[in-house]
């Protein structure tokens, strides 16, 4: 049983197709990242998923459960601000929700814990910094100890170590088997923390893979003299489809272990090689190519 499964999910707002089509699929124990530039239907989504909207076609299941009793009730979801009294501690803000929920109040203290609060859990709501009030909703959100926690952009707005710390906070869930599912419009905070990524531009999925699917891909420079018996080495070698670059230097289209091969290959056929360098793909590059160059992804 997956997590998270959708099937043709859809919403429209009157003209507006803010979501089409949405098949993804989150697996046991992954930290998935659903990732897309401003506006491309990731938070009308979630929304769907919560129960919160009714989608316009399609379905969805959550812990292999379909929207109906019960549905939420191993779920924990981070979305839209969480409301807290700004004049109770988030200690007690907790204790109210835990009391609401049915939950024993001992759990307040654990998911402190986990949070990392537990110092300033005395303190007002309303003198807690933007990253201890973001906590603090995932305090909440981990109160009944959900087996799928679904995160709507957790590291908008933290600075630097704040975003480094909801990082740490998140991978050590999924290590303690919780699966997670985080909406980010930031390619290198999904890349951090993912297991796997869909990524979504106007509306669409346009591609559901692995973060180390993402990264694969990179290429050899190779500079070597004379170039064009160099040339004539490699394209016998790899075939002129995986030999690319230009007149000064060749970028291969080959995996990084196979470097001592093709060097060998190049210095025993008497070629002169001054350069031999593995680079990473362009991730940036090939984000922007998925999603159409949109061009307010940072
Ligand atoms: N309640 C609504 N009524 C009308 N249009 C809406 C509504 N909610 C979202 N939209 C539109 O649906 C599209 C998708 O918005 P959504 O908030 O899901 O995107 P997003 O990927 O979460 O972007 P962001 O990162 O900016 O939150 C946008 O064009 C948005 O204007």
């Amino acid at each position: 049983m997956n997590p998270v499964e959708t099937t043709k999910l859809a919403k429209n707002f009157g003209d507006t197709k803010a979501v089409k089509n949405v098949s993804l699929t989150v697996r046991p124990g992954e930290v998935y990242g659903f990732l897309g530039p401003n506006g491309a239907g990731k938070t009308t989504t979630l929304r769907m998923l919560l129960g919160l909207i009714r989608p316009t076609s399609g379905s969805v299941r959550l812990l292999g459960k379909p929207p109906g009793p019960g549905y939420l009730d191993k779920v924990g979801a981070l979305i839209e601000g969480p409301a807290f009294y700004p004049y109770l501690s988030g200690r007690k803000n907790l204790v109210v929700l835990s009391d609401h929920a049915g939950v024993a109040r001992s759990r307040v203290d654990e998911v402190l814990d986990v949070v990392g609060l537990s110092g300033r859990s005395g303190d007002r709501y309303s003198t807690y910094s933007l990253g201890m009030k973001q906590r603090l909703g995932l305090a909440a959100a981990l109160l009944k100890k959900p087996e799928l926690l679904i995160l709507d952009e957790p590291t908008n707005g933290l600075d630097p170590a704040g975003m480094a710390d909801m990082r740490v906070t998140i991978r050590e869930l999924a290590a303690s088997g919780c699966t997670v599912l985080l909406s980010s419009h930031l390619l290198a905070e999904v890349e951090q923390i993912c297991d796997r990524v869909g990524v979504i531009t106007q509306g669409e999925l346009v591609a559901e893979t692995t973060v180390a699917e993402l990264r694969a891909g990179g290429t050899l420079r190779v500079v070597a003299h004379p170039h064009d018996r160099a040339q004539t080495v490699l394209s016998a070698l790899l075939g002129d489809e995986r030999v690319l670059g230009d007149s000064t230097a060749f970028d291969l289209e080959i995996e990084a272990d196979q470097a001592a091969k093709i060097n060998a290959e190049l210095v025993g056929a008497g070629i002169a090689v001054s350069e031999l360098r593995w680079r990473e793909p362009d991730l940036e590059q090939a984000f922007l190519e998925l999603t159409g160059g949109a061009h307010d992804v940072d």
